[in-house]
């Protein structure tokens, strides 16, 4: 809907009505053609101003009518009748103006915006380009180099970058309707000629090719196989190269095959699904809607490593006091170090100051006696946290939530340690702490739904998207990692190398393939936890029976390779060499082969040629059918959870939407049938055995992603 009033006697004021964020809906559209029509007919009226209810201009194009039979005014003519009025139309932009809400702003003869608002053709993080001339109108108005960059990324630029850059003209610490208003006002009657966009010639650099073969190379290096960046390219190639109406010939073409694709229905179910896993619950029936957090003023961290120091930088950062708890002197004075270096780095990024004495340093855990929230990061050891936990259960005040940042302990064993057990969650941050996005927040049986709803509001005030789960081990992603690392193992014993592994996973999208990941994290972390697991056997026994751990098979690669202490980028060695210790750059290892030869051979294994699609399906599937079981067992509440995990946590490529939605994509049974073949072949693997649930989808006709929580609920009633 939008709405028309006539204020200060001869401006005519549209206002979009479509709460939320007032998206370009069908209605929406209507309404502002009607509107302007009204605005434009009435003589009284000499200029326009465009803007949207409840401080917020537009969110853009309705995203829920993508992929139905979409109906309503087109928006491109609407913009175009907008910018060949003959009256001046001003747009005020207050909160948000992003994707077609920015192309309806640049319709506009004039942009007047709020200091605070933001704005972006955010399309292409949707799995589209601007479509409503978004990529013609910007680079005339901003030029080429500046339009690339805002197009290809979606990035949201604040009032004030968008001032310098030319796509604003006005920028307001007031209300910025009645500045619109004003401004409205100065310019009726003024000559409009040089005020649309559209017959701009586009400032255009004079080696076009050059600088686009440039771009089009970076953009597909980081575009990790998402198609719509390079679309994105194509279409202010147009723009550069071609008269207008052409194209926005090329425009609406590119769009075309973006708009039906699957990753365009990935992205778009991204986005929903990352709100959607605000809306948490748990078994016991409690929700996010009916659960009311504490607030949290004063937290504490106990152990500064490699997790605790981020994790007390991200709480600092969002203005809470932190008390730092470490006991070992040398990694308490390298932490005050390492911490106030890292919040300073972010201050001069946002070009704030560092909130430097938001932080107290103890190595005394009396110290946390006051605090409202204490996040636990000492070594994964848990006779240690034992400890820890007794601790604080008898130092912190009254109504202290007790948090762990364990990756795979029992929350509730901790919890049993502690006088109020229903304050203990997990928080489970990932690394590096202050920068990654993920937050797993993990429920226990006994955890009230105060402690979670409280974790998960804190998670999302330090900006993290946080996902509520259930007490298992690993709980959610690292327990689906588990199988996923172990099936490149055994490829790598039937033949495969670490280049062909990680070359098709990161061909299929992920930022690095699981061999290099592991380096990066460190070969020691998985040895510490498979020798507490009791599955270590040093040295290099022979035959079948040296590679069967419990009754199952197990690959001792990785072990063998910490015995030599290879343990990843630290030690300069690990899957690959690097140039020295601490190097990032892999290189092929000539030991490494030699090695893997030895190995297959002083076990018998005829190494055999596998290909990409074999890596594929045993890493992704093995990951999947564990997801399925996660969903069984009610860990996860969604498969948007553990998408959301995926994507965040464990840079699973977005445009791929998480690992249930790819196996929607994929056909539930089609990896039922692979699953069951990969099963047959290994035997000695429970985990490929296919999960009842994904049994039960598949025969009750592989429903939709977005069914699959009501059909999981209907099946279990079945049960
Ligand atoms: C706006 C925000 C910054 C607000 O953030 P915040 O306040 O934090 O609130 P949220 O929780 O994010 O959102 C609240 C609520 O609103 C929902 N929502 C948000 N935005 C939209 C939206 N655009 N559409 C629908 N719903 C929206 C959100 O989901 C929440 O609801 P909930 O899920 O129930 O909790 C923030 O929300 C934000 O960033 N939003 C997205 C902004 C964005 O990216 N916009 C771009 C949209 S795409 C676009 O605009 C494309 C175009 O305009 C292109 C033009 C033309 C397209 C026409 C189709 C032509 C097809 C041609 C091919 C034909 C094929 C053929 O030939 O057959
Ligand atoms: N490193 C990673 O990538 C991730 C680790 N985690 C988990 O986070 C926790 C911490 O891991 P890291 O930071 O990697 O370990 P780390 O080994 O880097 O740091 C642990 C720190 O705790 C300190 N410490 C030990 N006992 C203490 C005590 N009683 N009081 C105060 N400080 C004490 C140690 O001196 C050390 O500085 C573990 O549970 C781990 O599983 C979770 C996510 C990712």
């Amino acid at each position: 809907m939008a709405q028309f009033t006539r204020v200060s006697r001869s401006v005519g004021l549209i206002t979009l009505q479509n709460p939320p964020v007032n998206a370009l809906s069908a209605v929406a559209r209507q309404g502002i053609v009607d509107a302007v029509k009204r605005a434009l007919s009435d003589p009284k009226v000499k200029s326009v101003v465009i803007c949207g209810q409840n401080g917020i201009f537009c969110g853009g194009a309705d995203i829920k009518e993508f992929g139905t039979n979409i109906t309503g005014p087109p928006l491109v003519p609407m913009i175009h009748a907008i910018e060949a009025s003959n009256k001046p139309v001003v747009a005020a932009i207050e909160g948000s103006a992003f994707g077609g809400g920015l192309e309806l702003a640049l319709g506009c003869h004039y942009r007047v915006a709020h200091s605070k608002a933001k704005l972006g053709l955010t399309e292409v993080t949707l799995g589209l380009l601007p479509a409503a001339g978004g990529t013609q109108r910007l680079p005339r108005l901003i030029g080429v180099p500046a339009a690339l960059n805002l197009i290809t990324t979606g990035r949201h630029v604040t009032a004030a970058e968008a001032l310098q850059l030319g796509i604003v003209d006005q920028v307001t610490d007031h209300n910025a309707v009645d500045e619109a208003v004003k401004f409205a006002l100065s310019v009726a009657g003024k000559s409009l000629d040089a005020r649309r966009i559209s017959t701009y010639p586009c400032p255009c650099p004079s080696d076009v090719d050059a600088l686009f073969e440039e771009v089009m190379q970076k953009v597909r290096q980081s575009a990790r196989g998402a198609i719509a960046p390079i679309a994105c390219v194509q279409a202010v190639r147009a723009a550069a190269t071609l008269p207008y109406s052409q194209g926005m010939e090329r425009e609406q073409e590119l769009m075309a095959t973006l708009f039906t694709s699957g990753q365009a229905r990935a992205l778009q179910y991204c986005f929903f699904a990352q709100r959607a896993v605000g809306r948490w619950s748990m078994p016991s029936g409690a929700r996010w809607d009916t659960s009311k957090p504490r607030s949290i003023h004063k937290a504490a961290v106990i152990g500064l490593g490699t997790m605790g120091r981020g994790i007390a930088v991200a709480l600092a950062q969002t203005g809470l006091s932190v008390v730092a708890v470490e006991t070992q002197e040398k990694q308490f004075m390298e932490a005050k170090k390492m911490v106030s270096g890292m919040m300073e780095r972010g201050a001069k990024r946002h070009g704030t100051a560092p909130p430097l004495d938001k932080i107290t340093y103890s190595q005394n855990i009396q110290a946390v006696a006051d605090v409202d929230l204490v996040i636990e990061a000492v070594f994964e050891d848990m006779a240690l946290k034992e400890k820890v936990f007794q601790q604080l259960s008898t130092i912190c005040k009254q109504g202290t939530f007790l948090c762990t940042n364990t990756s795979a302990l029992d929350v509730d064993h901790l919890a049993s340690q502690t006088r109020n057990p229903e304050l203990v969650v997990g928080m489970h941050f990932f690394a590096p702490a202050h920068v990654m996005k993920l937050l797993e927040v993990v429920y226990g049986p006994r955890s009230s739904p105060q402690a979670v709803a409280t974790a998960m509001q804190l998670g999302k005030k330090m900006g993290k998207v946080s996902v509520a789960v259930g007490n298992c081990r690993g709980f959610v992603g690292n327990r689906m990692l588990k199988p996923y690392l172990e099936q490149a193992l055994f490829l790598l014993e039937e033949g495969a190398t670490p280049e062909l592994v990680d070359g098709a996973l990161e061909e299929f999208g992920f930022a690095l393939g699981v061999f290099k990941m592991s380096d990066l994290s460190g070969l020691d972390v998985g040895w510490k936890v498979r020798k507490g697991d009791g599955l270590v056997e040093p040295g290099l026994a022979s035959g079948p029976s040296a590679r069967i751990r419990q009754g199952r098979r197990y690959s001792p690669l990785g072990d063998l390779l910490c015995e030599q202490g290879r343990f990843g980028q630290k030690t300069g060695q690990g899957w690959y060499r690097y140039d020295k210790p601490g190097s990032r750059v892999p290189r092929y290892d000539p030991w490494l082969h030699s090695f893997l030869e030895e190995y297959r051979t002083q076990h018998g294994i005829v190494a055999r040629r596998i290909d990409q699609q074999e890596v594929l399906e045993r890493c992704l599937y093995a990951l999947i059918n564990e997801g399925f079981r996660i969903l069984e067992d009610g860990i996860a509440a969604g498969p948007e959870d553990i998408d959301i995990i995926y994507v965040f946590g464990y840079s699973w490529p977005r445009h791929r939407g998480g690992p249930m939605f790819y196996a929607s994509m994929v056909g539930l049974a089609k990896v039922l049938e692979r699953l069951e073949h990969y099963h047959q072949a290994h035997p000695d693997v429970p985990y490929m055995q296919p999960c009842n649930l994904l049994r039960r989808l598949v025969a009750s006709g592989s429903p939709p992603v977005h069914k699959w929580k009501e059909a999981i609920k209907k099946l279990r009633s079945q049960l």
